[in-house]
């Protein structure tokens, strides 16, 4: 269940007052989500997604709702925020900072063709360069240094064979050289769960708590991870393929991107390898996100490592 803050219809009709939205006609709470409280509101203006956040402060989410503002100024598809009349984007309502965006069209998928995913590349294309006059910056929280402490908070908890798996993709990580890689504003989430689709059309993008710069090609090695997976972990190359040449038509991809690559995705891969780890050892008390299960990118890294040389054939 995602509505852990509950809002009446009064209680919105009286917060709605500061907007510009006319008057509110239906108020659905939305199932779906483990972090934040949302809702679906549809006022005489239009409709849109309530979301109280539970989990951000107020004073980490301009960044974020700024950039979802600029990205969909350039035509990037994803949610507008909503500026009231005095002009700000984030409230407080009901205690928890809040904020009102456009609502999208369409559901997330689960398994995606080889058409969504070059959907999902051409998108994640036009996010890296729409990012470009994005002049705020973040520096990204799960990040390489945030990748090695927490290994080494995790090492003595770990099996013997996990022990090994993870010490083997710190080295990697601690050899390789990101010079030369093409730097920006990067999504840094973009799993099957945070992209809206009616059909194969794309509603747009949503999500954008994890956003911050970082390389970009890390970013695309997020999304393939886990748009172009097959069940036991390897890469399925049609999709992969699929999502690549679609990038790479809108923001063409390097040669140093290319050597890059199969790096990237086994970084990629022990992030959220770690931070499910994380949550699942160090279960934080009272707070709502769900663990998520950590052998699914525990399959996925050890096939990163184990198919360095042939992932860099499944290229552009
Ligand atoms: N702008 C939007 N337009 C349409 N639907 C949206 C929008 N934002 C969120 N939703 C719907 O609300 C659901 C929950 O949103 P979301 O996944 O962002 O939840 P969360 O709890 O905030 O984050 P997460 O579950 O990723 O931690 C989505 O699956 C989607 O159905
Ligand atoms: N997409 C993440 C959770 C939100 O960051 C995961 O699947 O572990």
């Amino acid at each position: 269940m995602s509505v852990f803050t509950t809002v009446t219809p009064q209680q919105l009709s009286e917060w709605l007052k500061a907007y510009p939205l006319g008057e509110l006609l239906d108020l659905q709470g939305i199932a779906s989500g483990i972090t934040n409280t949302n809702y679906f509101v549809t006022t005489s203006t239009g409709r849109y997604v309530l979301t109280l956040f539970e989990a951000n402060t107020a004073e980490e989410l301009p960044y974020f709702l700024d950039l979802m503002a600029h990205l969909a100024q350039h035509q990037v598809l994803c949610p507008s925020p909503v500026r009231n009349i005095a002009g700000n984007s984030l409230g407080e309502l009901n205690g928890k900072p809040a904020a009102l965006v456009s609502c999208l069209k369409g559901r997330s998928l689960e398994v995606p063709s080889a058409v969504h995913c070059a959907e999902v590349g051409r998108v994640l294309a036009a996010m890296h360069i729409a990012g470009e006059s994005f002049t705020a910056n973040m520096e990204n929280p799960r990040g390489a240094n945030w990748r090695l402490t927490t290994g080494n908070k995790l090492i003595d908890l770990l099996t013997a064979q996990d022990r090994a798996l993870l010490e083997s993709a710190l080295s990697a990580e601690a050899n390789q050289s990101l010079d030369g890689l093409p730097q920006g504003v990067i999504h840094a989430d973009l799993f099957r769960d945070n992209v809206l689709f009616d059909g194969e059309q794309m509603g747009g993008v949503i999500d954008f708590y994890y956003a911050c710069n970082d390389v970009l090609l890390y970013d695309v090695a997020i999304a393939v991870n886990d748009w172009c997976t097959n069940e036991d972990g390897s890469l399925n190359a049609e999709l992969t393929v699929a999502l690549l040449k679609a990038y790479h038509a809108v923001r063409p991809l390097t040669e140093l991107e290319h050597q890059a690559w199969p790096n990237q995705l086994m970084s990629a891969a022990l992030r959220f390898w770690l931070s499910r780890l994380y949550d699942f050892h160090f279960p934080n008390v009272g707070e709502l996100t769900h663990a998520k299960d950590p052998a699914h990118f525990q399959k996925i890294l050890q096939k990163r490592i184990n198919e360095q040389a042939s992932l860099a054939t499944l290229w552009v």
